[in-house]
């Protein structure tokens, strides 16, 4: 097997530190010594040692030790990352737990138990290896993250209303204050949640997003706040909740107001006690995250209906962000759908295509219920079917391509056409899960489990 590791000794003790590379050279890949500590940081400059075995004393009558530990801190100064073993007098078992306690690793009694020093220092070893592959996936993580963030701005909105909006993210991207977003379905609560996240101080950080309508009350505690391994049936192994994957990022809890009551309490714990405890689990974990929530309802109603908590509406709102429907923003109707015919001509590889003055006043004639998500499906509809690079009114289809009638099914089996009335209402809707939950007159976690359930 080759030798891994490389081991710097400090003692000043010449006759120890010849039997130790004696001993320990042929374990390791290198062995370095040196006798006298004041060499120690420019040997640690030249070279990026494993372990690091340090002398508790050096000058010759004094034992406290204080010498050994202001090194120590010297070396976690400049890596928090290294290991060192304290080379200890007999007896200085005090010492020795004093100087773990200062993030020393293990300490070895200079008895020499050969067999002892060994595992010690192979342990250490171990341990170094696993904090330098935590470093290096913090590394990649971030680079990741900051590759994923990339170009990722892109929202549209030169309308008075979008400004206002823009000018209050730009106010509070920077600071860490929850910030709840209203808006009909489809005007852009994620996109914007994603915005505040770009812009702020943890956007090298992950931004996750969790859709409280979509998780079923048996598995919310579990998404949310990880599991143990065992704590019921299907738990095969310890799992990580959304709040522990977005600690150091930011939490966008989208559909809030879709949350029952019950378990609006154990978000609400989560949220103020900044600590999680998975299902199964006892020991609490440190959360960091910036809160996000989004909502289509009205909060405010729903608490005076006792149907949302107040104290909950109060930490998720320190900054609140109203969102315009469509309609009322309708000066970004013509940006809005060039960006789209842009995006949906590159992706389906087609000419470039333009409005002309009727299909634009047909676009922002039009009451956009499903909001933003609408007028992208119309545009990538419109793009796909049309082969013209001008575009005249009648060529924009707005709902004109399915009507309700047409969605009469051949048979009313119930079970044959779930699936097929599932595609239709999600069609019908422009992909507004709520509207098509809605209109199947199911509610969106239920629909999530369909969609699953049938593969759509
Ligand atoms: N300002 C914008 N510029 C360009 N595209 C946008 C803008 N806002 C939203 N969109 C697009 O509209 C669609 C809906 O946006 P988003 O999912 O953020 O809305 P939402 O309000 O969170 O919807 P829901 O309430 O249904 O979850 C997305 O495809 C998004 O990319």
């Amino acid at each position: 097997m080759p030798k891994k590791g490389k081991l710097l000794i400090v003692d000043d003790n010449e006759e120890l530190l010849f039997a130790f590379q004696l001993f320990l050279k042929p374990h390791f890949e290198l062995v370095d010594t040196i006798n006298n500590p004041n060499l120690l940081l420019s040997k640690l400059r030249e070279k990026e040692y494993d372990v690091i075995m340090l002398d508790m004393n050096f000058r010759a009558g004094i034992n406290s030790g204080n010498e050994g530990l202001y090194w120590l801190s010297q070396i976690l100064e400049y890596d928090k990352n290294a290991c060192v073993v304290f080379i200890t007098a007999y007896g200085d078992i005090e010492l020795a737990v004093k100087a773990m306690k200062e993030g020393a690793v293990d300490f070895v009694q200079k008895s020499w138990d050969e067999k002892h020093i060994l595992s010690t220092l192979l342990s250490a070893y171990k341990l170094r290896c696993s904090k330098m592959e935590i470093k290096s996936l913090k590394k990649k993580q971030k680079r990741l993250n900051q590759e994923i963030n990339r170009n990722k701005s892109f929202v549209i909105g030169k309308s008075a209303r979008m400004q206002e909006v823009f000018r209050t993210v730009d106010k509070v991207a920077g600071t860490d204050a929850n910030i709840l977003i209203t808006g009909e379905n489809g005007t852009g609560k994620e996109v914007v949640a994603r915005e505040v996240h770009l812009r702020s101080k943890r956007n090298e950080q992950v931004f996750v997003h969790v859709d409280l309508g979509a998780i079923s009350e048996s598995l919310f505690e579990s998404e949310l706040f990880g599991h143990k391994k065992g704590a019921f049936t299907d738990a095969k192994e310890d799992r990580m909740g959304r709040f522990e994957l977005a600690s150091g990022g930011t939490l966008f809890l989208d559909e809030i107001g879709n949350v029952p009551l019950h378990l609006q309490t154990k978000l609400l714990t989560a949220i103020q006690r900044k600590e999680i405890i998975p299902v199964g689990g006892s020991t609490p974990i440190e959360i960091d995250v910036r809160i996000i929530a989004a909502t289509n309802c009205n909060l405010h109603q729903m608490v005076a209906d006792s149907l949302f908590r107040e104290d909950l509406l109060y930490r998720i709102n320190t900054i609140s962000l109203e969102l315009p429907s469509l309609m009322e923003r309708q000066e970004d109707i013509g940006e809005l759908s060039n960006f789209y015919l842009d995006k949906f001509t590159k992706q389906y590889d087609k000419p470039a295509m333009e409005l002309n003055k009727a299909a634009l006043t047909k676009l922002e004639k039009h009451k956009w219920p499903g909001n933003i998500r609408e007028l992208q499906h119309v545009m990538e509809k419109t793009v796909i079917l049309n082969d013209s690079v001008n575009l005249q009114a009648e060529d924009i289809l707005i709902g004109e391509s399915l009507k309700k009638k047409e969605l009469m099914p051949d048979s009313f089996n119930l079970l044959d056409n779930e699936k097929v009335l599932i595609e239709k209402a999600i069609q019908f809707t422009g992909g507004n899960m709520s509207l098509a939950a809605k209109e199947l007159g199911i509610n969106r976690s239920t629909l999530y489990d369909k969609i699953k359930k049938y593969d759509l």
